[in-house]
């Protein structure tokens, strides 16, 4: 008889793809931007034009302190620390360029764990 996927183990099977993405895009050679918050003492404006900081110090901590309900939860602070990214940074500067990369390594990942139907 086909075992019926009970809820739980659907979302723990989330939590780990979600924690394997993750670390893969933490040793990702374009992930230097990301990796921690962005100093806002060396980008004093930082602060004005960007209302919801996020990188992947705080997405990893989420998902280790259990504050993601979702897999999509996980996936929109991952999209708006993107797109901070694309609002802060010229798309042809180091850190756009990365920005770029990164956000389409981590699509790419994100549709193998959860096709689209
Ligand atoms: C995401 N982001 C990162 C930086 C940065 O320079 N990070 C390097 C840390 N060593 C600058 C602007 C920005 O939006």
């Amino acid at each position: 008889v086909v075992p019926v996927m009970q809820p739980v183990q659907k979302e723990q099977k989330d939590l780990q793809s979600c924690k394997s993405i993750i670390s893969e895009l933490e040793v990702h050679e374009d992930a230097w931007p990301f990796l921690l918050p962005v100093n806002t003492r060396q980008f004093p404006t930082y602060k004005k034009i960007i209302k919801k900081p996020m990188d992947l110090s705080a997405i990893k901590k989420k998902l280790d302190d259990n504050l993601y309900k979702t897999r999509e939860e996980y996936c929109e602070d991952l999209r708006l620390m993107f797109n901070n990214c694309e609002t802060f940074n010229e798309d042809d500067s180091p850190v756009g360029k990365a920005g770029h990369n990164l956000r389409s390594f981590f699509e790419t990942k994100w549709n193998e764990h959860f096709p689209p139907t």
